[in-house]
């Protein structure tokens, strides 16, 4: 019997595509499931697409049927960027996943790896502080903030994967520019996946061309630190990911466990490419909105402060006090998702869900802006109002469906800890440091629109205006 998948409002191929190159892809789409159902079919060109938007159906898709939709398509850019997706982000369900999501959960992202990264982080806080003194100092008094807290995201990452001798002049601006062509090049839907084998379509588009110079970018990079660690051989302090991921290839090559250095390669690009945007991205909507709702800030500060009565600097072990502050986190997370729709899964086998056959090979996007926006489970959802989270045992760990901003099941994200830990140490030392607000004349108009692509930074820059707080003691 020929599958008959959930009506589809589009009936021309085509346009089903333009849905999700628009500028706000998860917001087009969530108006078309308001009129068609949180369960739609959208054709793209060739490929049937599956749109969720409602937290029974994401619980349907990551819970119930997990195993059989725990796939990713074969893109065309991650194939080409990287190394025909031997990674954890875009590689199929299989034994090859099990083995590197297994190596990063155990060996790269778990609660002791993260912790052992603390020193990192203090001392790229401090670093970012500082370059916000230098900033408040200069004659313009303006901080351009989205762009200070790209440099702390990327140095985070950069300096837990390749250690901090590796990092000499010039490596972050290189990593700089080749996260965000990737982040582009990622982003984006391509014509290329929507009519998978007609090579012909890149002698139009130019994709392999732009992703094969990014990959060449990576790849460099990648081989030098590998040799600059293979001759340091790991003789320093602390241990990055590379030194984990070496020790790793020659233990488990002489198990029969393969890691190539091509598969090395794969997980380090994952750690940017996964890491690095999402983490500045909640940073940025989250200062956005503490501007934007002075009332906030301040119930916020006045929580750190309290804390931070008898000490001269924020220490991670408050972070666990700080109720407000992971309040405001999760609310940021909510209203402004970094990934939206999540990163597209395949079906793996023939199924049925709400009584339409589903078949095998149906790409699934799963509309997390939708899905914490829905009326069912949220009151007046439009509203930024972190106090809905004060006392509620909603959290983002994968169980509460409504609220899934890191994913749930097999593929849920790995980086959650490591990103929120980073996240609250940044903003509570922002918070703390200095008073913020919007440069005057743009007090009531603030632009909140966000850029395109499937991740979603703000559209323009976030400049404001600093000013060191009275209260608060210098940073040692
Ligand atoms: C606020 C920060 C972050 C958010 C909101 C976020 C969100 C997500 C989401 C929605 C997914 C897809 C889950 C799914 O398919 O169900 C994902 C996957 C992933 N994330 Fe994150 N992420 C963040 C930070 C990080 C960080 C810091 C890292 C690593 C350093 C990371 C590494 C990954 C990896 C490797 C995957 C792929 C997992 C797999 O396919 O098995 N993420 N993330």
């Amino acid at each position: 019997k020929k599958p008959n998948l959930p009506p589809s409002p589009l009936k021309l191929p085509i346009i089903g595509h333009l849905h999700l190159i628009g500028p706000s892809p998860h917001q087009s789409l969530h108006d078309l499931s308001k009129k068609y159902g949180p369960l739609m079919h959208l054709q793209l060109g060739q490929v049937p697409t599956l749109i969720v938007s409602s937290p029974k159906y994401a619980q349907e898709i990551l819970k119930t049927q997990d195993k059989i939709c725990a796939s990713r398509p074969a893109l065309k850019v991650p194939q080409l960027m990287i190394y025909g997706t031997r990674d954890i982000a875009f590689a199929p369900y299989g034994e090859f996943w099990r083995h590197v999501r297994k190596i990063t959960t155990l060996h790269l992202l778990s609660s002791k790896r993260v912790q052992s990264f603390r020193r990192v982080r203090d001392e790229t806080v401090a670093h970012m502080i500082q370059n916000i003194r230098n900033a408040v100092g200069s004659p313009s008094g303006l901080v351009n903030l989205s762009d200070i807290l790209y440099a702390f995201t990327t140095s985070v990452i950069a300096r837990v994967t390749f250690g901090k001798e590796f990092l000499r002049p010039g490596v972050i601006e290189r990593i700089h520019g080749l996260v965000q062509v990737n982040s582009k090049l990622l982003g984006g839907l391509h014509l290329e996946d929507c009519f998978p084998g007609q090579k012909w379509l890149d002698l139009f588009t130019g994709l392999s061309g732009r992703v094969e110079k990014n990959f060449h970018g990576w790849d460099s990079l990648f081989d030098e630190s590998i040799e600059d660690h293979m001759r340091t051989d790991g003789d320093k302090g602390e241990s990055d990911f590379v030194d984990v991921l070496l020790a790793l290839q020659k233990e488990e090559n002489t198990k029969d466990v393969f890691l190539s250095k091509e598969d090395i390669k794969g997980i380090l690009q994952d750690m940017f490419g996964a890491g690095t945007d999402t983490t500045y991205i909640l940073l940025e909507w989250t200062m956005a909105e503490l501007v934007k709702n002075p009332n906030v800030m301040k119930k916020a500060k006045e929580e750190i402060i309290e804390i931070m009565k008898e000490k001269s600097s924020i220490d991670e072990d408050d972070l666990g006090q700080m109720k407000y502050l992971r309040a405001i986190i999760k609310e940021v997370l909510r209203l402004h998702p970094p990934v939206p729709l999540a990163i597209p899964r395949e079906l793996m086998e023939d199924t049925t869900i709400k009584n339409y056959n589903i078949p095998a090979g149906t790409r699934i996007f799963l509309n997390i802006w939708s899905i914490g926006k829905d009326t069912e489970y949220w009151e007046s959802p439009e509203l930024f109002k972190p106090e809905r989270f004060i006392d509620s045992p909603l959290d983002f760990k994968g169980n509460d469906f409504q609220f899934i901003p890191f994913g749930s099941g097999r593929r849920i994200c790995p980086g959650m800890q490591f990103a929120i830990i980073d996240v609250e140490l940044a903003l509570a030392n922002l918070i703390y440091h200095f008073e913020w607000k919007l440069p005057s004349g743009l007090e009531e108009d603030m632009d909140m629109t966000e850029a395109p692509g499937i991740t979603t930074p703000k559209k323009s820059k976030l400049v404001l205006v600093a000013t060191p707080s009275q209260s608060t003691k210098p940073l040692n």
